[in-house]
């Protein structure tokens, strides 16, 4: 029933691209911000946004207007996207660099590290305000969390994505990538961190998550949203406290590629097998995604010690959305030299662990960027 398939798996006729338009973002009534109408240059200076699309449902294209969940992904190309959303133009100046045409989940290091240089290069153009990312949802957040540690810039940078394709009735990309030019082009989001614009919310990159995979209210943050966009205006609530962009230890300029770092799912009646899979195939940290507060099975805590003693890190974090993981509740990090992930999810964790790897092994080292960002 649920079926989403990436843009290389169905070709489909571009009459699709016309509905897509037509019946989807270019249909609804758009609260787009007044420009000031006074002449003078000042006031009709608008900010320079660029778009870097890299596919996913945003870009996707249905048969049916009924289709909200049958579609394939990534199919619209970045400038129709943006014509298809006019009311961009009274916001900024906007233009589109297509980096990738795919569905999230089809994303690896090699393309975060590629995005992440591509933003940074474009923030560092005294021409360029502000970036927006439209990508699929699937692991829109981890890219926004990757984007947030190593692109040293305050100026805005918003990840955007979308539940529909914009062929389907109640399409929610139009008014989400309205929203993140919206963001990007203004001036309260600067130095907030990465932000991802999804149903009038404005989110923290770095919390946020996907929680339902089918309607539109999908992202979600343990710590709140940190405000709204309303009819093409900003509304900030909150601010971000944990080290971002600025003040970041890590910049993508000195960043090539990532260490591989697995993820073990915890359930009941667990496969050991799995963690020596994971070191063999080179991960030089395991994030063990535990049940409750990031428990291990009694039978496993033997391998994950032996694990870590021939050199791989271990990183408790849990599989219970909300909350965080304490050091040395559960099982004794100090003892076991394992590293907690407080409050990030396996997959956020993942992403810390990567790159926090590509600077320091040393366990209190990662355990610090662990409470710090
Ligand atoms: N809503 C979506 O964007 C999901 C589509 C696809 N799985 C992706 O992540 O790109």
């Amino acid at each position: 029933m649920f079926s989403c398939r990436s843009g290389a798996a169905l070709p489909l006729r571009g009459a699709i691209f016309a509905l897509a338009l037509a019946g989807g973002f270019g249909a609804a009534p758009l609260g787009a911000r007044e420009m000031p109408e006074s002449g003078t240059a000042a006031a009709v200076k608008k900010p320079n946004v660029v778009i870097l699309a890299t596919g996913g449902t945003i870009a996707g294209a249905g048969a049916d207007a009924a289709n909200s969940a049958t579609y394939t992904a990534a199919k619209v190309p970045v400038d129709k996207l943006i014509a298809a959303v006019p009311q961009v133009n009274t916001i900024a100046n906007v233009r589109g660099e297509q980096v990738f045409q795919i569905a999230s989940e089809s994303f690896t290091d090699a393309q975060l590290v590629q995005l992440g240089k591509r933003v940074s290069q474009l923030l560092k153009q005294d021409d360029v305000d502000g970036v927006v990312v439209t990508h699929g949802t699937d692991t829109l957040e981890e890219t926004a969390f990757f984007l947030d540690l190593v692109v040293k810039s305050d100026k805005p940078i918003v990840v955007v994505g979308s539940m529909r394709p914009g062929t389907a009735i109640s399409a929610d990309g139009a008014l989400n990538l309205l929203d993140a030019v919206t963001v990007a082009a203004s001036k309260e989001a600067i130095g907030q961190g990465v932000t991802v614009t999804m149903n009038d919310y404005i989110q923290s990159g770095r919390d946020v998550n996907k929680r339902t995979n089918i309607v539109p209210s999908a992202f979600y943050s343990q710590w709140g949203p940190l405000g709204m966009v309303v009819e093409g205006k900003t509304y900030f609530f909150r601010s971000l406290t944990k080290r971002h962009n600025m003040s970041s230890e890590f910049d993508i300029d000195q960043i090539d590629s990532l260490p591989l770092v697995g993820i073990v799912y915890g359930s009941g009646n667990m496969i050991p097998g799995v963690y020596d899979a994971e070191v063999q195939a080179g991960a030089k940290a395991i994030v063990n995604a535990g049940t409750g507060n990031g428990s291990v099975p009694g039978y496993l805590v033997d391998k994950l010690k032996d694990i870590r003693s021939k050199g791989t890190l271990v990183i408790r974090s849990s599989r219970v959305p909300d909350g965080f993981v304490l050091r040395n509740a559960e099982q004794p990090d100090d003892k076991y030299d394992w590293v907690v992930a407080h409050d990030l999810n396996p997959a956020k964790a993942k992403v810390l662990a990567a790159v926090a790897l590509t600077k320091t092994t040393d366990t209190k080292e990662l355990q610090r960027i662990f409470w710090e960002y």
